[in-house]
């Protein structure tokens, strides 16, 4: 089956866009305060608002920014107050860390659909990704948070990658990754099969804060719908990386 995509996005505009340009979910964000950074809820009901005028039935994500996860109070607190702006999923970055697991036992057991964001710059604790695929949450993803290391690729092995599907999957939940991912990115995204990948950095002009840029978008979903892409003999972590000339990677 194809990977979906989702796309992030933190106008109206851009998510218009995202529509058009041929997105699966439209997930809503403020780049330019974190990679989860949240959006105002009134600016996430206005996007809500403007895809549905427009016809969308397009699954709508929203994150609830950088909470720490000691403050549990916050995060229920903001999941609650994002989750009643009419989006069908609230994405929540969960770090490394003990905490992890009364997060997530907190997050299944609330009356929105939450995603969990593992957020791998320090390496993944299987542990609590095995705990979260066994909860009754709306899927389980992986990001990165600083998105000047490279991408997801760089921040963790493939096997480690491979595990992190495998294991989602295994228990029945949906899985995604992302992580600054490239056009280039897409064969070794689809080697490892996840349910849906993220971006946000691949559909920008510049920095993922700049505006969403529709002709990449275009190419990156032209690419990813491609049945065969081109390869070349070039690894990356162990998985083949595409040339696709004429491309924004
Ligand atoms: O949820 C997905 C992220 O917004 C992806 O952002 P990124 O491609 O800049 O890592």
């Amino acid at each position: 089956m194809a990977v979906q995509l989702l796309v992030s996005v933190r106008t109206a505009d851009e998510a218009l866009a995202a529509l058009r340009g041929g997105a699966d979910f439209i997930d809503l964000k403020e780049p330019r305060t974190g990679a989860l950074g949240g959006l105002p809820r009134a600016i996430i009901r206005g996007i809500v608002a403007a895809l549905r005028e427009a016809g969308s039935t397009l699954p709508v994500s929203a994150t609830i920014g950088d909470v720490p996860l000691g403050d549990l109070n916050g995060i229920l607190d903001c999941v609650g107050a994002v989750g009643s702006c009419g989006v069908d999923i609230v994405k929540v970055g969960i770090e490394r860390g003990p905490q992890a697991f009364a997060v997530l036992d907190a997050l299944a057991a609330c009356s929105h659909d939450v995603v969990p964001v593992f957020l791998a710059d320090q390496g993944l604790d299987f542990a609590a990704v095995a705990h979260a695929a066994g909860l009754p949450l709306a899927g389980v993803m992986v990001d990165t948070a600083d998105k000047r290391a490279g991408s997801l690729f760089d921040a963790l092995p493939a096997a480690d990658l491979q595990r992190f599907v495998d294991t989602v999957r295994a228990a029945g939940q949906r899985v995604g990754v992302a992580g600054a991912l490239r056009v280039h990115h897409l064969p070794a995204v689809h080697a490892l099969a996840p349910d849906f990948a993220g971006f946000r950095s691949a559909v920008c002009n510049g920095s993922r804060g700049s505006a969403l840029d529709a002709a990449r978008l275009q190419a990156l979903v032209a690419v990813a719908r491609a049945s065969a892409v081109p390869t070349v003999a070039r690894f990356m972590g162990g998985l083949r990386v595409p040339a696709v000339a004429g491309l924004p990677a």
